[in-house]
């Protein structure tokens, strides 16, 4: 318990926390400190009186484990926390510093049992999570620890202070090797983590290693053709292959294809370290094929960095990277195509061809329908 406490007041007393409390505007920012603070009507909204408030942050020295709890707990808040409770994403960051974030939720209980804080005193006697309540006196919030001994409550009960917005929305200071990555070292370092707890990242190591090669000379054009599903991407890439007699590849490689149900149900750090590696193969045979014929790719890097981004970046599209960001750059050493087109059509044409095709949808597929937001970023 002491730990925990020095832990707070060592690191976290000086972080910002960010709240992604209305998906349409900005996050609602707030320090700690030893002085009380009146809040700001926005904040005030968050912490209002008639509801038991709570944040929850997991901590971990290591990422792959940090990334599972994460996945874990918000699949048992999804399950366990009454109905009427509020779960809303939630960051603590050091501003400007980057993989400084640490990811929770912040919960808002407005239900009349004690479901809730019972779920998350579960959940606290994991080392690596950390539950927070938030108390009120007079016109002040503080926030504690949970459950806290005597001794510890005293020094670690923090005023709530309104704190500015950060420039860049927190979750981008962690994307780079944790969502998109920038070389394949990155990727591959994460999937030797998993080799214990996910015995197909050896398989899929193997495959990198076995189907490698350098970049290619000056060979036939590389043409890629990026969309979300049902713009046309199939339809158009095969018609090139015949009009251009050329070779068509694709990415994630069809060598990786029993491995995809796998990692998609992992955690994006996971999840997207296996599809980055998918990039690298299929480089690696862009490399052999254009030297032979053009080749023509369905979907590449944009896919893997967009379907990333979009998802690690909560709220709304402002919040995105701004242009020229440089989270939207090409890998270093990923071999460039010669041209990418990207196919869009209408919200409506597109779910038109969706349900004329009938087929199955992945998660993330289910996604982009439900999610007009997600589809947008
Ligand atoms: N230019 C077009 N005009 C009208 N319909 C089209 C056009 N291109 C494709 N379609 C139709 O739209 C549907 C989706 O096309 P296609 O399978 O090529 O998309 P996709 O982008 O490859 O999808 P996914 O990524 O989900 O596999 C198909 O029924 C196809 O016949
Ligand atoms: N080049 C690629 C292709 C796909 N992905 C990921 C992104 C989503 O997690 C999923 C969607 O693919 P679909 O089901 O539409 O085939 O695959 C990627 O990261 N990079």
């Amino acid at each position: 318990m002491l730990k925990r406490a020095m832990f707070r007041c060592g690191q976290l007393c000086s972080r910002v926390f960010a709240v992604e409390f209305d998906l349409r505007t900005e996050p609602l920012y707030f320090t700690l400190s030893s002085n009380p603070q009146v809040l700001h009507h926005a904040h005030q909204q968050l912490f209002a009186d008639d509801k038991k408030l709570f944040s929850l942050h997991v901590h971990s020295d290591n990422r792959i484990e940090k990334a599972q709890t994460h996945a874990e707990i918000k699949h048992k808040l999804s399950l366990t926390l009454p109905r009427d409770c509020d779960v809303f994403e939630a960051y603590s960051f050091i501003p400007d510093v980057k993989n400084s974030v640490v990811k929770g939720f912040f919960i808002r209980d407005k239900s009349t049992t004690t479901l809730a804080e019972d779920v998350l005193k579960t959940l606290q006697e994991s080392k690596s999570v950390c539950v927070f309540s938030y108390k009120r006196e007079g016109q002040y919030y503080w926030q504690e620890m949970l459950t806290t001994c005597n001794q510890v409550e005293e020094s670690v009960r923090q005023y709530i202070t309104p704190a500015a917005a950060a420039e860049h929305h927190p979750s981008t200071l962690n994307i780079r090797n944790s969502d998109v990555f920038y070389c394949m070292h990155e990727a591959y370092e994460v999937l030797q983590e998993c080799t214990d707890i996910i015995p197909e990242s050896k398989e899929v190591l193997k495959l990198v290693d076995e189907q490698l090669e350098t970049s290619r000379g000056d060979g036939f054009p590389v043409i890629v053709i990026e969309g979300l599903d049902a713009t046309g991407k199939t339809t158009l890439t095969e018609a090139l292959r015949e009009s251009l007699n050329a070779t068509l590849l694709k990415s994630p490689p069809q060598c990786l294809a029993s491995f995809r149900q796998r990692f998609d149900s992992e955690p994006p750090l996971i999840r997207r370290a296996f599809y980055a590696l998918g990039n690298y193969i299929t480089a690696a045979h862009i490399g052999k094929e254009s030297l032979r014929a053009p080749v023509i790719v369905d979907r590449y890097w944009h896919s893997t960095a967009a379907y990333a981004i979009a998802t690690a970046v909560g709220g709304r599209v402002e919040n995105l990277p701004k242009p020229g960001s440089e989270l939207y750059q090409w890998p270093e050493d990923l071999l460039k195509p010669n041209l990418v087109l990207l196919l869009t059509v209408s919200p409506e044409e597109r779910l038109r061809r969706l349900r004329d095709r009938g087929q199955d949808k992945t998660v993330e597929e289910a996604e982009l329908e439900i999610n007009q937001l997600f589809r947008l970023k």
